[in-house]
């Protein structure tokens, strides 16, 4: 049975990952948190899951790449540095980087890349995401994600045309932008609405969370799937075949 390491054991996701273990055919091997070892629990798992904190990407990817122990990153928050840590890692050890490992949002991030190559700049992009009270980084992975994929069907940079969370006297739209809307609030497990709007019509694709196992199901096929991987960055995509 393939031994998980999990970064983040004791926060929602890391539980909720422990919750999955046995129906995956999967067992821990160990977890840490805050104040954990990463790198015993490196030396003794197979495949490593992160679900903890942009701060501490670091030194789990290190301790990854000491251990040659392959690594799924579902942490969200990460900034162009963290990438290029990934990106670096990859050359060594299998990572699988993903701001959603549901299997539908991967496959809303093919139906927004398409429908954003097949509609025309004069259609706007925006996206609405809504998260529990608990959450602390916005707009949220999936968001950024779907806002790439809009981006890529319009062949574009999604950073030369992102705005986020408007307010004031900001001024009329830039057509061709992809706006950003957070909410937060309750126990809502992760909602996300990609909004194409023209004169006289909207088109809106989405999808809602209604229990974190999603998430959690997901993070463990794509660990059992990057466990036999070559050394390389992979997305969920990759692991679906989609
Ligand atoms: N990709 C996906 O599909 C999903 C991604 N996420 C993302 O996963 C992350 C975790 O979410 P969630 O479980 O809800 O958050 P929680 O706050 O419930 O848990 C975070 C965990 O990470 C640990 N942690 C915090 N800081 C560090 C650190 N510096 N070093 C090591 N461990 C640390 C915490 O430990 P301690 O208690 O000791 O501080 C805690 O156990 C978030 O970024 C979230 O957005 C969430 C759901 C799905
Ligand atoms: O923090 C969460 O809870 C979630 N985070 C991920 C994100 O930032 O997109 C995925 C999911 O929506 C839940």
């Amino acid at each position: 049975m393939t031994a998980i390491g999990i970064y983040g054991s004791a926060g929602r996701m890391g539980r909720a990952i422990i919750d999955q273990l046995e129906d995956a055919g999967a067992v821990l091997a160990g977890g840490s948190d805050a104040r954990g070892d990463p790198t015993s629990v490196a030396r003794v798992a197979d495949v490593l899951v992160d679900f903890s904190a942009p701060s501490a990407l670091e030194s789990h990817l290190a301790a990854a790449r000491a251990a040659r122990t392959p690594i799924v990153i579902g942490t969200t928050g990460l900034t162009a540095i963290h990438h290029e840590l990934i990106d670096l890692a990859a050359k060594d050890i299998a990572v699988l980087q993903t701001g959603n490992t549901s299997l539908g949002v991967t496959l809303l991030g093919i139906l927004v890349q398409e429908a954003a190559a097949r509609l025309g700049a004069e259609w706007d992009i925006e996206i609405v995401e809504m998260h529990h009270r608990h959450k602390v980084d916005a707009p949220s992975g999936t968001a950024i994600q779907l806002g790439e994929a809009a981006a890529r069907g319009r062949s574009t940079k999604l950073k030369e045309v992102r705005v986020d969370g408007r307010a004031g006297l900001v001024g009329a739209r830039t057509e061709g932008t992809i706006g950003f809307a957070s909410l937060r609030g309750g126990s809502v497990i992760g909602d996300h609405q990609v909004i194409f709007a023209s004169e006289g019509e909207r088109l809106e694709l989405g999808h809602r969370g209604d229990d974190r196992s999603i998430f959690a199901k997901g993070a463990l096929r794509a660990a059992l799937w990057l466990a036999g991987q070559a050394p390389g960055r992979y997305k969920m995509g990759d692991v679906l075949g989609l």
